[in-house]
């Protein structure tokens, strides 16, 4: 049975919440740690769902993850590494996308893998032909089956020289998780090079890995035959703390985000700042304040590292329907992330959708059929409404967008929220956010 959130709107956000190891890095270096030929350690590991999911998927393949209560840190001891039952692997289908980063790991320590299809947020195809392409030429044997991919290599994983049409994040993990215990040299050209991406490699240097990351997005990786267990502390999630950012300038509100790594934020907090929001920036995390008076409209468009990340692009929209002015912003990494805007809507806000590109440079999607641009007039008054969360970032700016509102809203499916913000609810109310949670009423 779900759960029903009821928020009462109009009171700004005060106080302190803590980000800890970010969702986009934490799952998979503990993929990493089947690379090991001895236990890894893992530090500031946040309570979240993706966090369960690979940790079920690493037991079920025969690693020992044990979790020290009182710091949270896991512990990965991968030396009994085995082949799933495969109606276990199953369960996990549709849970999220790291199973798929799995592949390289498996393939080295047990000699194949078996992929649940994937799950993650629905915004856009999300296809995994990068992932395919490179692992077919690392010399790996990819078959389709129902409920999932079954791979295998039976000359062994070989170096190869890989480019990437676009630098996708995942692509360039699969590269590098795959490629660290390789026989041979690979170059990845066109590879991503995100915050979290470059802390994975630090962990992998760690194990014993050789990486070369140059400034031209191209990766060398000198394989090596065996790695060894890491001990590591996660990078803190930086999508987290955008998010409190703009919920602290929805609500005109004022908070402190402890962990929070201005290094890691840059476009986030240029872009803060241009909009008129206010910030500190301190040893220990990042204070984010609304200064009073209007917002300024302004021209967006997301990107890859070092751009304005695209998971930043929805808590900020709902800020933008509260500037003066109008506000148009193109989404260029993900064809359809702009469906959360309805609710936005519904609630009061005025938000347009194109399918040309606004922007400067055409993107990928600019000659087909997606609605990627979005142009934002404000300021508008929010009202309350019953929205059901689509997807996690948009899920999270319906959230503070009802914060804002005047009134009552009622939002179900906020389980999708747990997938990346540890313990939001706790945070809200620490914050001073009205809000209840009940059991979603049974129909007849
Ligand atoms: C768990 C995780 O880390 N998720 C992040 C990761 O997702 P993820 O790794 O899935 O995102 P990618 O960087 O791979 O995707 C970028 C673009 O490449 C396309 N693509 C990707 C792979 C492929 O095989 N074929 C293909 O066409 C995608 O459809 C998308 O349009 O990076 C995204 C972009 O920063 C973030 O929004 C996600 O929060
Ligand atoms: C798109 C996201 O996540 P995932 O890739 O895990 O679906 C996100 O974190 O906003």
């Amino acid at each position: 049975m779900g759960k029903v959130l009821t928020i009462h709107g109009g009171v700004p956000l005060k106080g302190k919440v803590t980000v800890r190891g970010a969702k986009n890095l934490v799952p998979k270096a503990m993929v990493a740690a089947l690379l090991g030929d001895s236990p890894s350690v893992l530090r500031n590991v946040p309570e979240i769902k993706d966090v369960a999911v690979v940790t079920s998927l690493l037991k079920i393949h025969g690693v020992l993850v044990s979790k020290d209560e009182a710091t949270g840190d896991l512990t990965l001891d991968p030396t009994a590494a085995k082949t799933a039952p495969s109606n276990e692997i199953d369960a996990h289908a549709g849970d999220s996308r790291i199973p798929i980063l799995f592949c390289g790991p498996l393939i080295h320590s047990i000699g194949e893998a078996f992929i649940p299809d994937l799950g993650g947020c629905r915004i856009g195809d999300r296809p995994i032909d990068y992932h395919l392409n490179v692992l077919r030429q690392f010399g790996a044997i990819v078959d389709k089956r129902p409920g999932g991919i079954a791979i295998s290599a039976p000359e062994g994983l070989k170096g190869a020289k890989v480019s990437l049409p676009y630098p996708s994040v995942g692509a360039t993990e699969q590269v590098l998780l795959t490629a660290v215990r390789a026989a041979g040299t690979t170059e990845l050209v066109g590879a991503a090079v995100e915050p979290e991406i470059l802390d994975l490699i630090a962990l992998l240097q760690k194990m014993g890995a050789i990486i070369v990351v140059q400034n031209d997005r191209t990766i060398r990786i000198e394989g090596v035959p065996t790695l060894k267990g890491y001990n590591h502390k996660a990078l803190p999630d930086r999508n987290e703390s955008a998010s409190w950012a703009s919920a602290a300038l929805v609500t005109k509100g004022d908070i402190f985000v402890e962990g929070a790594v201005q290094r890691d934020l840059t476009a986030f907090l240029n872009t803060y700042r241009k909009i008129g929001g206010e910030f500190e920036v301190t040893d220990d995390g990042i204070r984010f304040f609304h200064p009073g008076g209007p917002l300024n409209p302004l021209v967006l468009e997301t990107d890859v590292h070092p751009g304005f990340m695209t998971d930043w692009q929805q808590p900020l929209v709902v800020a933008l329907t509260q500037a003066d002015g109008v506000s148009i912003v193109h989404e260029t990494v993900y064809e359809n992330r702009f469906g959360f805007t309805d609710a936005l809507v519904t609630m009061g806000a005025s938000v347009q959708l194109h399918r040309e590109c606004l922007g400067a440079i055409p993107c990928r999607f600019g000659q087909r059929n997606f609605q990627h641009s979005a142009i934002i007039s404000g300021p508008v008054k929010l009202k309350g409404a019953d929205i059901d969360v689509p997807d996690l970032r948009g899920g999270f700016s319906h959230l503070i967008a009802a914060l804002a509102a005047e009134g009552t809203s009622h939002v179900t499916g906020i389980e999708l929220i747990n997938r990346g913000y540890e313990k939001f609810m706790e945070k809200l109310i620490g914050l001073g956010a009205r809000v209840e949670l009940a059991e979603l009423a049974k129909t007849a």
